[in-house]
C-alpha cells in the first residue's frame, strides 16, 4: 500500500478486493504481451480471454471465431485489458477506472474511505467515467450482451444525418440537434417541471432536424426511459442518446431503447475502441457523433476512416469552460481542408445562445449545432428556438 496516504486518522487502511484484481489482471497481461501482438494465433488468445475474464464478450469472441469480424472484437478485448496503456498513447488524459481501486470501500456498517492520488478523480469527466464504469458492470450483469443484441438488431432506426442534410438545405441554416436536457453538473438543474416528451414534441414543431436524449442519471438526471418515451411518443426526429459510452454494450443497450445515433468522447475513447464501436454502429444502423475539443483529437478522428460526422465542444468537459472561438480554430486550415474533402459533417456543440452566436459557428463551418441550455430552459422550447436562430424555422 506504499503511497496510499489515510486522510483521517481513524481510517483504517486494508488491500481491497480491487486490489486483488489488479494483481490478477497483471498476470494476465503479462501472460499476452508475452505472445507479441497482432499476428498471433488468434483462437489461442481467444482460450485465454476466456480463461481470464468470464465476461460476455469473451464468450461471443469465442463462438465467431472465424468470423473476420473476431479480429476487432479480439482488439477490443485486448483494449480491455491494455487500456490504460493504449489510451496514453492516444494522449488520453481520462483513466477509464481508479488505478488503485474504487475510493469508497464498504465493510458490513462500516465504510473505509482511503484517499489518494490514484483513486481520486482528477476533474469531473474522469469522476463521470469511474462511476459509469461501475454502473454499466452492473448493469451488463442483469441484461447479458448475447439476450441484448436480439432486442438491438430487431430495432429500426431513422436516418439521422439524412435529417441534418436536409435540415440544412432547407434552412439555409445549421440543423439543430435539440437537447432534452433536464440538469447539468455546471448548471445544475435547468428545468424544474421536466416533461421529456412535452419538450421533445415541442423542439420538433419548432424545426429540430434532431434531438439528444441525456440519459445519464447521476450527473444529467436523465434516463433510458426518456429516450424510449420520446420514441413511443410518435417523434419522428431521429434520436441521439447521449451518454458516456465506454463498453460496446451501452450501444446495444442504447439502440434497443430506441436510439438512432450515439455519442463516442474522443477524451475518453482510444482509437480502438471508436474504430471498433463506428464499425458496430454501422452494423446496426447507427450514426456516430464523435466528439473533440482540442487539435489533438480533432487529428486523431480525422486519422480513422469512415468517420462522418464530428462534433465539436465548445465546453472543456474538464473545466467547465466554455469557449466559441474553439470551433473556429479547430475548422481552419488544413484541418477544414479535410473535412470538406471527407464530406463530414461537423457538429458546433455546447454554449450557443443567440442568433450572432450560430451565425459565428456557421461562418466557422458547422452544418449543424448542438444546443441544450438556451432552449430547454424557456417556458416554451419551441419559441426558444425561434429565438436561438432569430427566425421561425419550422417546417
Ligand atoms: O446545454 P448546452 O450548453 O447548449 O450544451 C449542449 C450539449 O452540447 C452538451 O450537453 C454536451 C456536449 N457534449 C456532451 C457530452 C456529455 C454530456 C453533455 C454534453
Amino acid at each position: 500500500m506504499e503511497g496510499t496516504s489515510i486522510k483521517a486518522s481513524a481510517k483504517i487502511s486494508f488491500l481491497s478486493t480491487s486490489g486483488c484484481n489488479f494483481r490478477t489482471n497483471f498476470i494476465v497481461r503479462k501472460s499476452i504481451s508475452m505472445e507479441g501482438n497482432g499476428k498471433n494465433n488468434l483462437s489461442l488468445r481467444c482460450i485465454r480471454a476466456q480463461q481470464s475474464d468470464s465476461s460476455d464478450e469473451a464468450a461471443v469472441i469465442m463462438s465467431e471465431v472465424n468470423d473476420p469480424e473476431v479480429v476487432l472484437k479480439v482488439k477490443e478485448w485486448e483494449v480491455g485489458k491494455f487500456q490504460d496503456e493504449i489510451a496514453e498513447r492516444d494522449g488520453i488524459r481520462i483513466r477509464r477506472r481508479p488505478p488503485t481501486g474504487p475510493p469508497q470501500h464498504y465493510v458490513g456498517p462500516f465504510e473505509f474511505r482511503l484517499q489518494n492520488e490514484g483513486n481520486t478523480p482528477r476533474n469531473i469527466l474522469e469522476e463521470i467515467i469511474w462511476h459509469k464504469h461501475v454502473e454499466v458492470t452492473q448493469l451488463k450483469e442483469r441484461r447479458p450482451l448475447h439476450t441484448l443484441k436480439k432486442a438491438a438488431e430487431s430495432m429500426s432506426g431513422r436516418d439521422f444525418i439524412g435529417a441534418l442534410k436536409a435540415s440544412y438545405l432547407r434552412t439555409g441554416l445549421p440543423a439543430l440537434i435539440a437537447e432534452v436536457k433536464k440538469a447539468s453538473p455546471s448548471r445544475g438543474v435547468l428545468k424544474e417541471n421536466f416533461d421529456p416528451v412535452q419538450i421533445a414534441q415541442a423542439y420538433e414543431k419548432a424545426g429540430a432536424a434532431c434531438l439528444s436524449v441525456l440519459t445519464d442519471k447521476k450527473y444529467f438526471q436523465g434516463s433510458f426511459e426518456n429516450l424510449e418515451a420520446i420514441r413511443k411518443a410518435g417523434v419522428k426526429c431521429p434520436l441521439l442518446c447521449k451518454e458516456f459510452i465506454i463498453d460496446a454494450w451501452q450501444i446495444y443497450y442504447a439502440r434497443s431503447k430506441g436510439a438512432d445515433a450515439i455519442l463516442l468522447i474522443a477524451a475518453v475513447l482510444p482509437d480502438l475502441d471508436i474504430k471498433y464501436m463506428t464499425k458496430i454502429c454501422k452494423l446496426l444502423g447507427l450514426a456516430t457523433l464523435v466528439e473533440v475539443h482540442d487539435e489533438r483529437e480533432m487529428d486523431r478522428v480525422l486519422a480513422i476512416d469512415g468517420i462522418e460526422l464530428i462534433g465539436i465542444n465548445n465546453r472543456n468537459l474538464e473545466t467547465f469552460k466554455v469557449d466559441m472561438s474553439n470551433t473556429k480554430r479547430l475548422l481552419e486550415g488544413k484541418r477544414g481542408e479535410i473535412i470538406r474533402q471527407k464530406d463530414i459533417i461537423v457538429v458546433g456543440e455546447s454554449g450557443m445562445f443567440t442568433p450572432d452566436d450560430i451565425a459565428y459557428v456557421q461562418a466557422a463551418g458547422v452544418k449543424a449545432v448542438l444546443v441544450g441550455e438556451s432552449i430547454v430552459k424557456q417556458d416554451d422550447p419551441g419559441k426558444g428556438i425561434a429565438g436561438l436562430f432569430g427566425q421561425d424555422i419550422s417546417p
